[in-house]
């Protein structure tokens, strides 16, 4: 008889994160691209790795949907980059050595904002949607900067760079198991994260996209990344236009009526053919939810040096110091 699930493959895009830095954005508009299949659960996000990653390859593939040869299947979770788990590298090597990898960074201090609010609306029972009820973003950053700077003061002990330091890229991982709320810092010490990643891919498979250039040009960024992957370029610039409301980019199609100009849409059409991401994407960065200007400026400070690492570490300079 024929079975479906014999059509699954393992995927050969993964988006490993890093959370609130635009991968619902990512995946959502590259699926848009005829080769690329994503799962149909919880946003393309199956976290695999770091939920069951020793059910095997035969679990894995079940989540994808079936591809043929020129297909694509893709996931992205985007904890997988700075899980409690230090292996998770080199588990996801050993079971996909071939597949492309993509991160999206941004800005840490605005991502973390970005955290701070997620976490209080959507999982307000987590350790972090607690501490987000009880505190401002404020008296959070007053309370546990402070701490995480005391913490790595103390576990980096004689190291001179950050990045190599494997005592603090065990200790920062931990604090995901001690002091959960913690993350809404930590995983945007992007430094000590990467590491592990470094070790097990290399840049042929392994593309870093700027979260903060991809709200500004969307379409251009998802160029890019169709080059990365080597296929045909099908999504193009022209196919996102900004919501009139939200400023956001969103997916529109550009088809014969647009490029002749035969028909200009009026901002009611243009609103209805748009397809945008969901309503609790795009909270922060246009201002809806805004944070003190004190306390940003607070944390930006604190990752000031992470981020000088980072950006020497990747070879690339970015805009958020
Ligand atoms: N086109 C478009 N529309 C709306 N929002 C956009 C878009 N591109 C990037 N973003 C930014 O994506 C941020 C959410 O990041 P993630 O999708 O990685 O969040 S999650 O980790 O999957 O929860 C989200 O963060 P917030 O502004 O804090 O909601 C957005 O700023």
């Amino acid at each position: 008889m024929f079975c479906l699930s014999q059509l699954k493959h393992l995927p050969k895009v993964i988006g490993i994160g890093v959370k609130k830095c635009g991968t619902g954005g990512l995946i959502t508009f590259l699926a848009k691209h005829p080769l690329i299949r994503i799962p149909k659960i919880h946003s393309g996000e199956t976290f695999f790795f770091t939920e069951k990653p020793k059910t095997g390859p035969y679990t894995y593939r079940s989540y994808f949907p079936p591809t043929n040869k020129m297909e694509l299947g893709m996931e992205k979770t985007p904890i997988y980059f700075d899980s409690s788990n230090i292996n998770l590298a080199s588990t996801m090597k050993k079971m996909v050595p071939k597949a492309k990898i993509l991160l999206m960074v941004c800005d840490p201090t605005m991502r973390s904002f970005s955290d701070y609010i997620h976490e209080g609306d959507q999982h307000p029972d987590s350790p972090a949607g607690i501490v987000t009820k009880q505190n401002t973003f404020e008296e959070f950053i007053d309370k546990y900067v402070p701490k995480m700077q005391l913490l790595l003061q103390q576990s980096h002990d004689n190291h001179t760079s950050y990045g190599d330091d494997y005592k603090t890229q065990i200790m920062l991982r931990g604090l995901r198991k001690t002091i959960p709320e913690a993350t809404l810092i930590t995983t945007g010490l992007y430094i000590y994260h990467i590491q592990t990643w470094k070790t097990f891919y290399d840049k042929s498979n392994f593309l870093i996209v700027d979260g903060e250039e991809f709200i500004k040009n969307t379409g251009a960024v998802i160029e890019q990344i169709q080059e990365f992957l080597g296929i045909p370029k099908l999504v193009w610039k022209e196919d996102f236009v900004k919501h009139p409301d939200t400023g956001f980019y969103c997916y529109r199609k550009l088809t014969e009526k647009h490029l002749n100009g035969s028909h200009v849409e009026t901002d009611d059409e243009l609103r209805t053919s748009l397809k945008c991401l969901q309503k609790n994407k795009g909270r922060t960065r246009n201002g809806v939810k805004h944070a003190s200007p004190e306390a940003l400026e607070k944390l930006s400070q604190f990752y000031k040096p992470y981020n000088k690492a980072f950006y020497q570490e990747t070879g690339k300079t970015y805009n958020w110091l």
